[in-house]
């Protein structure tokens, strides 16, 4: 009989926990996550001439299910015909985007002698608390690891040997990523509770606030009842864990009411909305994800992702956020009259800048009832109060109005004052006719991915966790500021190391942004509702190197090497510069919240009119039809 090694697995998955999928209010997930363990078998039923045999690759893949509008992902791992080796998880229903491990491959045909090898572990109850298990675990794996390779002339035994070293690796790895998911499962756990906390109050404070004002009647108070509905439907989803991702229940879950300065007896409540996904011309309110099916060696995606996103009003819109660009007289005469319009025929509610507000008073005490904020504090809560946001501008005005939400955003309406215009498809001549089909609905909308970023310093490393990330729509850039140097830049996607960029800088771009800073470096043009992060260098110091672009699940660390001649410098959006000093880092990932902008036809037509009209991409004569022919 052979020996059986026994292998106490940890989970081979690591969590991507920088995925919108694991918000902070979600605590289902996080539960769900604990659940979560794969069990490492050894079936070596199959024996050829007393050989164990592995006829096939061994596979990491995805699985994705769809339920309840969440996303769901399983992870088995696989001999994919007749092999021996499985490595296969229990059915779970957690909705995390799971981001796997590197993939573990086995190619080889392997001696066992002629004993059963199985390699498998109990499930703990609690994968995060099990610390024993784990620890068991990774001590297996350590030992595993530290045994000497086998010596020998048996070629199979040898290669087993060999091939337990890289799946022990992959575990190690794996068990590495997963404490790192522990640790900010706990965080966002915290922040979770935090966030409930916090809205119980605003739920509380709504409630005696209502019961204090007896006298909603009529019209407004049919209005103002669609909030609590609504803001139930979203916290039941909520509570049940089904959450339709793609409406964030932020957007949608009214708990702040907000009194109308102007008619102080009335509560000013968020439109509803809803958005649904739009395939092949038609509505559907179903997001059809990419299904990846694995059954003996073969791999077929069954359904795709429709990006096509549709957004109806359930309530009517009810206030309308004007963002302007500055110093710009044509602007001002069209805010003072889009806000006179909006007012007067529409009967919205009107928030500016506070500058605007007082450019508007100067030209007439009219504009009384435009309302704005004091400080940040109230700027941030913004997200709550607005339905919609307009913007007269060109591009910077878009990136300007994205940057002011830290959190959701309410669909933007951008139109064009600038001079190129990627992101603003309106024409502002016929803004009546544009916000009219707006604010009727349905309107197609591009959902603009961003990405989080966070410096970490090198002197207080731990302390990016709790700092705000920044959010960039366009792209953060790195570069050597002022310095003649080259930058030395240290690159990472998740643990693998990528690159040392030496040159000017790199740029690590949304697609949205890939028509701007990175297009100029090089990079290429990318729809903006492919999700992708690319990896753009600027003036690198060697042919050779090509910009790339990403998956969205990855998280990109740009480091600042000891050695490096000079600091380097760090801008988000072409705006905020921050020094990057030796040992010091940026950390980068997709961030959870997109910027919704309406589109004039959708967002295809709109992206590849954009790169015509502004940029004359591939514009050329025709060639006659004269001259030589082949026939
Ligand atoms: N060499 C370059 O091309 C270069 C250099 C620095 C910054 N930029 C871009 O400028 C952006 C900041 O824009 P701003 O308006 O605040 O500064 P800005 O006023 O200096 O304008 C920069 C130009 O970039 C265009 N632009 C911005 N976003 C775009 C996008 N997504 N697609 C196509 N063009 C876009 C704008 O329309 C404008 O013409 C940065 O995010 C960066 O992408 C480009
Ligand atoms: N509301 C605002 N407050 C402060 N700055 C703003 C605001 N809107 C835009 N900006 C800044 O003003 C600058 C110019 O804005 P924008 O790009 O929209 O106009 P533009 O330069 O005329 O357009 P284009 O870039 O298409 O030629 C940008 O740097 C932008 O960040």
């Amino acid at each position: 009989m052979a020996t059986t090694p026994s292998i106490g697995t940890s989970c081979t998955q690591s969590q991507d926990l920088q995925s919108p999928l694991l918000s902070p209010s979600t605590n289902d997930e996080i539960n769900n996550m604990d659940a979560e363990f794969n069990t490492l078998e050894f079936d070596t039923n199959v024996t050829e001439n007393g050989k164990r045999k592995l006829t096939s690759d061994v596979w990491l893949h995805f699985d994705k299910e769809k339920r309840d509008g969440g996303r769901f992902v399983d992870v088995h791992v696989g001999v994919s015909t007749g092999g021996d080796l499985s490595l296969s998880q229990k059915p779970t229903s957690s909705p995390i985007y799971t981001q796997l491990m590197a993939p573990c491959k086995l190619n080889s045909t392997v001696s066992f002698g002629h004993g059963d090898a199985s390699v498998s572990r109990s499930e703990p109850e609690n994968g995060f608390s099990d610390s024993l298990s784990l620890f068991h675990s990774e001590k297996a794996v350590q030992e595993l690891l530290q045994q000497t390779p086998v010596q020998g002339s048996d070629d199979h035994l040898i290669e087993f040997s060999e091939a337990l070293r890289t799946v022990a690796k992959a575990l190690r790895r794996a068990a590495e990523g997963k404490a790192a998911a522990q640790a900010e499962a706990a965080e966002w756990k915290r922040r979770f509770e935090l966030e409930r906390t916090r809205n119980l109050q605003l739920e509380h404070k709504e409630r005696s606030l209502r019961e204090n004002s007896g006298d909603f009647e009529g019209g407004r108070l049919e209005k103002s009842t669609n909030g609590p509905v609504l803001c139930n439907q979203a916290n039941q989803h909520f509570e049940e864990g089904c959450l339709e991702r793609i409406c964030s229940h932020e957007v949608l879950r009214d708990v702040q009411p907000v009194l109308d300065c102007n008619m102080p007896n009335r509560i000013m409540r968020k439109a509803s909305f809803k958005l649904s996904w739009r395939c092949n011309g038609e509505n559907s309110d179903q997001h059809k994800h990419d299904i990846v099916y694995f059954e003996r060696g073969n791999i077929t995606t069954a359904e795709r992702s429709s990006k096509q996103i549709s957004l109806k009003w359930e309530s009517n819109p009810q206030t309308v956020l004007i963002l302007t660009k500055p110093n710009s007289t044509s602007v001002q005469i069209l805010c003072a009259e889009m806000v006179r319009w909006l007012r007067e025929q529409r009967k919205l509610n009107i928030y500016v800048e506070p500058r605007v507000k007082v450019e508007l008073l100067t030209e007439s005490s009219y504009f009384n009832f435009v309302q704005t904020w004091k400080d940040d504090k109230e700027m941030l809560l913004l997200h709550t109060k607005v339905d919609l946001v307009v913007t007269l501008g060109g591009d910077g005005t878009v990136l300007w109005s994205a940057s002011m939400f830290k959190g959701p955003v309410p669909p933007i309406v951008p139109f064009s004052l600038g001079s190129l215009g990627f992101m603003t498809p309106f024409h502002s001549e016929h803004y009546r006719d544009c916000l009219d089909s707006v604010l009727r609905g349905p309107i197609s909308i591009t959902l603009r991915n961003r990405l989080q970023c966070h410096v970490i310093r090198d002197a207080a490393k731990n302390e990016y966790q709790t700092d705000e990330p920044i959010l960039v729509l366009n792209e953060v850039t790195i570069d050597r500021g002022i310095s003649s140097y080259l930058t030395n830049l240290e690159c990472y996607c998740d643990d693998a190391f990528v690159t040392c960029v030496q040159g000017d800088g790199l740029i690590l771009s949304t697609t949205s942004g890939s028509t701007a800073y990175s297009l100029a470096a090089g990079g290429s043009m990318v729809h903006p509702q492919v999700p992708g992060i690319l990896f753009t260098p600027i003036c690198p110091h060697s042919l050779s190197f090509r910009p790339l672009i990403l998956p969205e699940h990855v998280t990109v660390r740009v480091q600042v090497p000891f050695n490096s001649r000079s600091p380097a410098w760090a801008s988000f959006d072409g705006k905020d510069r921050k020094q990057l000093a030796p040992g010091d880092a940026l950390v980068c990932s997709m961030a959870p919240w997109p910027v919704p902008t309406a589109c004039s036809v959708d967002s295809t037509d709109d992206f590849f009119r954009s790169i015509h009209d502004g940029l004359h991409w591939n514009l050329r004569k025709t060639q006659s039809f004269d001259g030589p022919r082949d026939l």
